[in-house]
C-alpha cells in the first residue's frame, strides 16, 4: 500500500493507493465519513455497474446516510446537464454545508463531482474513489471543470478534496484503450520532470500489460510528481502550468474529434508530439527525439490519424479558446530537454509549420 500526501497553503490530504484502501474508509477516515449529516456516492454508470459492491460494502457503518447517484459514463457526463441534474439531487435529498461526496469513476466523473462539490452551496467535502489510472493525474490538485460546447474544461473551479482511494484491483476492469489512455499522462509527468524515468517508460514492456505491482509504483511516482507541483502552485499561476504539456494541441484534437470520441490521454499524446515537434523547429531538442515518440505512439496503437482528420484551421479555432491564451497570443508548454518544461509564446506561423511537419512525419499511420 502506498501513500502520499498533499499539501496546499490551505489544505492537506493523503492520496492512498494499494489492493484493499476501501478497508481504509472504517479506520483512517471514519471520521471524517461520521463527521458528514448525508453522503451521497456519483458514479459513473458503467463502474457502477461493475464495482458499486465493493465500494458500498466498505461504507457499512454509515449505511444510514448514504444516497447513490449514477451519471452518464465517461466524458458524456462532463456536461451543464449532468451538472445541474446533480445539484438538483443533492437539494432533494436535504443535503447541506456538513455533507459530503464521493465520485466514484474515472477522471471525467471526478472532474465533474469536483466541480458539483465545489459549487454547492458555495463548497462542501468530497472524497475521490478513482477507478482510471488517468485518474492518478485528475484526482490530485483540485482542478475540477465541465465542458462547453466551444471547448475543454472551460467551466471550473479549484476545489481540493478531503481524501483520494485508489482501490487498485478496480483497474482489472479496464479496457486495454483506458489503460493506454492513463499512461499517457504518466508519460506526461516523466517528460516534465526527469530523462531517465521518461526513457525507462519508451522502452519498458510493462506498457503494453501493466501488472497492478508496477501499476500502483508508477502512479506513485507520477502523483509525486503532480503533488509537488500542486504545492508549490496550487492556482496554476506558475509551474503548474508545465502539467498541460501536451494539453494546448491535445484539447484541440479532444475538441474537434467530438468530446469523449477520442480519450483524453490519446489526446494528449498527440499533443506532447506536436509540443515535441515546436520544440524541435525552435532549436530546443533532437529530432530524434520527436520521431521516438511517434514510433512509441504508433507501436502502442494511439490512434494518430485525427492529425489528418481535420485542417490545420479547425485546430487553430480550438487552441485560440485554450485558457493558456494571454492578451491573444497562443501560449504553449515547450520542452528546453527532457525534465526541462517552460512556457512560451508561439506563433500561428510556427504553429503552422509543426502542424505541416508532423503530418508528412505521421503520414499512413492509423
Ligand atoms: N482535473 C484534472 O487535473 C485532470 C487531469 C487529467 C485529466 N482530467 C480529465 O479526466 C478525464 C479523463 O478521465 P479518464 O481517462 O479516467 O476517463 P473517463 O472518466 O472518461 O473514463 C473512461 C471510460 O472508462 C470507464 N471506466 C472507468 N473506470 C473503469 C473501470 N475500473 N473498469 C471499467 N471501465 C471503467 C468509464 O465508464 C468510461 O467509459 C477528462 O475529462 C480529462 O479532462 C482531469
Ligand atoms: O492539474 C493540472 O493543472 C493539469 O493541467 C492536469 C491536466 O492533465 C488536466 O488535463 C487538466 O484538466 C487540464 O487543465 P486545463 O486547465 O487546461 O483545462
Ligand atoms: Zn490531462
Amino acid at each position: 500500500m502506498g501513500k502520499l500526501t498533499v499539501e496546499t497553503t490551505n489544505h492537506r490530504y493523503d492520496v492512498q493507493i494499494g489492493p484493499t484502501t476501501y478497508a481504509l474508509f472504517s479506520t483512517v477516515y471514519k471520521d471524517l465519513l461520521t463527521s458528514a449529516d448525508r453522503i451521497a456516492i456519483i458514479a459513473d454508470e458503467k463502474v457502477a455497474e461493475i464495482h458499486l459492491s465493493s465500494l458500498e460494502a466498505s461504507l457499512a457503518i454509515v449505511k444510514n446516510k448514504l444516497v447513490i447517484k449514477t451519471i452518464p459514463a465517461g466524458e458524456a457526463c462532463k456536461s451543464i446537464d449532468t451538472y445541474a441534474d446533480c445539484q438538483s439531487f443533492l437539494l432533494q435529498q436535504g443535503f447541506t454545508r456538513q455533507s459530503l461526496i464521493i465520485a466514484f469513476g474515472g477522471g471525467a466523473c471526478g472532474d465533474l463531482v469536483g466541480f458539483v462539490a465545489a459549487t454547492f452551496m458555495r463548497g462542501i467535502r468530497y472524497i475521490h474513489c478513482p477507478t482510471t489510472i488517468l485518474a492518478h493525474d485528475s484526482a490530485v490538485g483540485g482542478k475540477t471543470a465541465i465542458n462547453m460546447p466551444e471547448g475543454k474544461n472551460m467551466v471550473g473551479a479549484f476545489h481540493q478534496p478531503s481524501a483520494v482511494l485508489f482501490q487498485t484491483g478496480l483497474f482489472s476492469s479496464l479496457p486495454s484503450r483506458e489503460i493506454r489512455s492513463g499512461l499517457a499522462e504518466l508519460l506526461k509527468h516523466a517528460f516534465i520532470s526527469n530523462e531517465e524515468w521518461t526513457m525507462q517508460l519508451l522502452v519498458n514492456e510493462s506498457f503494453t500489460n501493466p501488472s497492478e505491482q508496477w501499476l500502483s509504483e508508477e502512479l506513485l511516482k507520477g502523483i509525486q510528481v503532480k503533488a509537488s507541483i500542486v504545492a508549490e502552485d496550487e492556482f496554476e499561476q506558475s509551474t503548474r502550468k508545465f502539467l498541460n504539456f501536451g494539453h494546448t494541441f491535445g484539447h484541440a484534437v479532444e475538441a474537434a474529434c467530438g468530446f469523449g470520441k477520442l480519450s483524453h490521454g490519446e489526446s494528449v499524446m498527440i499533443g506532447m508530439i506536436y509540443s515535441l515537434q515546436l520544440s524541435e523547429i525552435m532549436g530546443l531538442t533532437e529530432k530524434t527525439l520527436t520521431e521516438q515518440l511517434i514510433q512509441f505512439a504508433n507501436e502502442h496503437e494511439y490512434p494518430l490519424h485525427p492529425i489528418h482528420d481535420f485542417s490545420f484551421d479547425e485546430f487553430m479555432s480550438y487552441m485560440q479558446k485554450d485558457k493558456k491564451m494571454s492578451h491573444g497570443k497562443l501560449n504553449f508548454v515547450l520542452l528546453e530537454g527532457i525534465g526541462q518544461p517552460f512556457v512560451t509564446e508561439v506563433t500561428r506561423e510556427q504553429c503552422l509549420r509543426a502542424f505541416q511537419e508532423l503530418t508528412t512525419r505521421t503520414e499512413g499511420m492509423s
